[in-house]
């Protein structure tokens, strides 16, 4: 079998260790490479000459990516996964223990595991690559750091910081690190291993700790200062996970175990808790979203149809929508982007957008201010059709309406060339009436983006009967550029995921005019999982807009999507949300926490009740959203189960370790879920009724996943 681990010896005495698994695009660690590595160490043990050691990646721009998520997801037992985290701890303490200086020479991802080995070597030096990122992301996928990271992390940079890292999971640039002494050197990709040969002839030097405040240092030097630390780190947790993710407190306690107890104690409790996580549910089903967004980074979207090169593109409207879009072509796909609008307020407007989004960049030292201005320089604004001949690809994100956007087609068809793609931002209209104003509806697609453009990685590429295969494919890359995970979804009204939101949002509305209050609604769908409530969310997304696309959904697709009419009120009362400063909540106060504005409940003829059951609040809307996500599927409005679940995820902040609608059907059991249905739908109306592949499913006992 061919080696992962190639041992070369250099005249000057230094080893140089080539990590380099065949066959693979990146390193990643597996149990299966144990008795490999351990006769490696046996033999630079065994060999005088060598006088020290660089381990080092074969790979062109990455060196691990850590432990392979495949091997976790094949452990059994808890027992099975105790004994990986064992075995890692094993070779990192051996690797640790030897007499030479051990240099881990850095270029690209090194993460999870990857930075456990790293961190089990006396020094480390990374390259300035762009790729080169080093961090513990364990708690994205549901886990710890299981190969001694909760340990030797905390000892290398401090508790504080060490907590930041695995707790959030946050990949650090060069320099960052090297700041905050978690390597000792970042120098440019050329020189990386002559530099890591220097740093092991020069002999075990300890990294130098970064210098610690005075309030840290009392913080993290005494046992009393340090509980501080976890308890205020338990606090924040417990706010942002609501209780859903069992990763974190695990962490803590394995820091504090080791901090406390000392580290063999602390490797013990790791392995433990490490363990429990790989088995749990959460991490089942985090680790599954790992799966499903690596499987669509391959996929075109459009079977084996090449996508066409964008090095153009114009954005028409340059508005919230369209000042993203802009931002997230420049400054993410480094695509020239033309802005037209109708006015200079609104080519200001996404100047403006872009601008900020680069200069955090600059402040938080991620770019240069002369990498910020060639970005910006990408960007380029005019209220006429000049200087957008050569455009490869429109996106128009122009108000919600059908004439306008059929002039914008027209427009287009004008004024660029033939193989111009038209995509439409639109959130609610069919592609397809888009596409009536076209002479080449072939290039018609839709491309929605979700508020704010630059944060949610989700978007909808909307294909109507006629779209071209290559307007897809090209499409997808395209947002795939941006830095987006597109769903190619079909025609129809609300597309799949202001589909599945709609019934979700409108339950909540009924729920609040049965008397439920408007913070106890919110708090009772956070408490389930979602980053916002679904009161918040309306101000945030406009309760205009809401109202907008209600009535567009209705009308496709039936009575289930009829709106309470008890919100027309809130209209009347100019209530738009966050964009007016007026709606559920009051905004513009000098109070940090949000207030509810009390007087929405008059406006809507309200005097709010007793808040029933939190979970039956949330319940209630959720099922809303599945038994919809079902519909889409059934309707081939979605290809797939794993797609509804990423652009649930991805779109509105379905709860991720609930693995997104279709997994978390699977796990309430699809018979159990028509009953709560069946049920809801005796008591409150038809809007309940089960879907019919639903009921099918229930009957047969199947699931969407194996
Ligand atoms: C011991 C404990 O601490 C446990 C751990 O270490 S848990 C693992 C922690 N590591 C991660 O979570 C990193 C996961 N990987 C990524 O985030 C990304 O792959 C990347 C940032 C490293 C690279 O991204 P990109 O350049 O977009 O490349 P792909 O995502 O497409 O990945 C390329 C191929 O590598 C495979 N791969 C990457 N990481 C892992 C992994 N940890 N386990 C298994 N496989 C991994 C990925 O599946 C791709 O494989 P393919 O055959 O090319 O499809």
């Amino acid at each position: 079998m061919e080696k992962t681990f190639n041992l070369s010896r250099r005249e000057d005495g230094i080893a140089v260790l080539t990590m380099d698994v065949p066959g693979e695009t990146m390193n990643t660690l597996r149990s299966e490479f144990g008795p490999e590595i351990s006769e490696v160490l046996a033999e630079i043990k065994a060999d005088n000459s060598i006088k020290g050691l660089v381990l080092i990646s074969g790979k062109k721009d990455s060196f691990v990516a850590g432990a392979d998520i495949s091997m976790l997801d094949a452990c059994e037992t808890a027992e099975d996964a105790k004994l990986l985290s064992q075995q890692g701890h094993v070779v990192f303490n051996e690797l640790e223990n030897l007499t030479i200086p051990v240099v881990a020479a850095i270029n690209g991802a090194c993460l999870g595991g990857g930075l456990e080995l790293a961190l089990a070597c006396h020094q480390r030096v990374c390259s300035l690559h762009p790729k080169t990122m080093m961090g513990v992301p364990e708690v994205q996928l549901g886990l710890l750091p299981g190969g001694g990271g909760t340990q030797r992390l905390p000892r290398l940079v401090g508790v504080t910081t060490a907590l930041d890292m695995m707790l959030t999971g946050k990949q650090l640039r060069p320099k960052q690190a090297l700041k905050m002494g978690l390597v000792d050197d970042a120098v440019p990709e050329t020189i990386l291993l002559r530099t890591a040969v220097e740093m092991a002839l020069a002999g075990k030097r300890p990294t130098k700790k970064k210098k610690q405040s005075l309030i840290n240092q009392v913080l993290e030097g005494t046992s009393a200062g340090r509980n501080i630390i976890f308890d205020q780190a338990a606090k924040q947790v417990a706010k942002k996970t609501q209780g859903n993710y069992p990763a974190p407190n695990k962490i803590i306690d394995c820091v504090r175990q080791g901090m406390t107890k000392g580290m063999i104690k602390g490797l013990e409790v790791e392995a433990s808790h490490f363990a429990e996580l790989v088995m749990s549910k959460e991490s089942e089903a985090l680790r599954s979203i790992f799966f499903a967004t690596t499987e669509m980074k391959k996929e075109t979207g459009a079977g084996d149809v090449e996508p066409e090169q964008v090095n153009k593109v114009m954005v028409l409207g340059g508005g919230l929508m369209g000042g993203g879009i802009a931002s997230v072509t420049t400054t993410k796909a480094k695509i020239p982007a033309r802005v037209k609008d109708i006015s200079e307020t609104g080519l200001s407007n996404a100047l403006a957008y872009a601008y900020k989004l680069l200069d955090k960049g600059v402040k938080r030292r991620h770019m240069t201010p002369a990498v910020r201005d060639n970005l910006m320089a990408l960007m380029t604004t005019t209220t006429e059709y000049k200087g957008i001949k050569d455009a490869d690809i429109v996106v128009e994100a122009v108000f919600e309406d059908l004439a306008l956007k059929h002039q914008m087609v027209k427009d287009v068809e004008r004024e660029c060339s033939e193989h111009t793609i038209f995509a439409s931002n639109t959130s609610s209209l069919p592609i397809g009436q888009i596409a009536e104003a076209a002479t080449r509806p072939e290039n018609v697609i839709g491309l929605h983006y979700f508020s704010p453009v630059e944060k949610m990685p989700l978007v909808e590429v909307i294909a109507h009967e006629k779209t071209s295969a290559k307007t897809i494919a090209t499409t997808v890359a395209f947002a795939k550029k941006q830095g987006k995970t597109p769903i190619v979804v079909q025609d129809g009204a609300g597309f799949y995921v202001n589909r599945i939101l709609a019934l979700y949002m409108n339950e909540a509305a009924q729920l609040l005019l049965e008397g439920q209050s408007v913070e106890h609604l919110d708090k009772a769908l956070v408490k389930f999982g979602f980053p916002v409530g679904p009161m918040t969310l309306l101000d945030e997304v406009g309760i205009d807009v809401g109202a907008k696309i209600s009535p567009i959904l209705e009308k496709e697709l039936g009575d289930r999507f009829k709106a309470p009419e008890a919100f027309d009120k809130l209209l009347a009362d100019d209530r738009k949300g966050r964009k007016n400063g007026k709606g559920f909540y009051l905004y513009g106060g000098k109070k940090k926490a949000k207030q509810v504005d009390e007087s929405v409940y008059s406006v809507l003829g309200l005097k709010p009740g007793v808040d029933t059951e939190a979970s039956e609040v949330a319940q209630r809307c959720v099922v809303q959203m599945l038994n919809e996500a079902v519909r889409c599927l059934e309707e081939n409005i979605i290809a797939n189960p794993r797609d509804g679940d990423i652009g649930a995820i991805f779109g509105i902040g379905f709860p991720p370790f609930l693995g997104g609608p279709f997994h978390y059907i699977d796990s309430l059991g699809a018979a159990n879920l028509v009953k709560i249905l069946e049920n809801y739908q005796a008591r409150y109306g038809n809007r309940f009724e089960p879907a019919v592949r639903l009921k099918l499913m229930a009957e047969e006992g199947s699931r969407f996943f194996g």
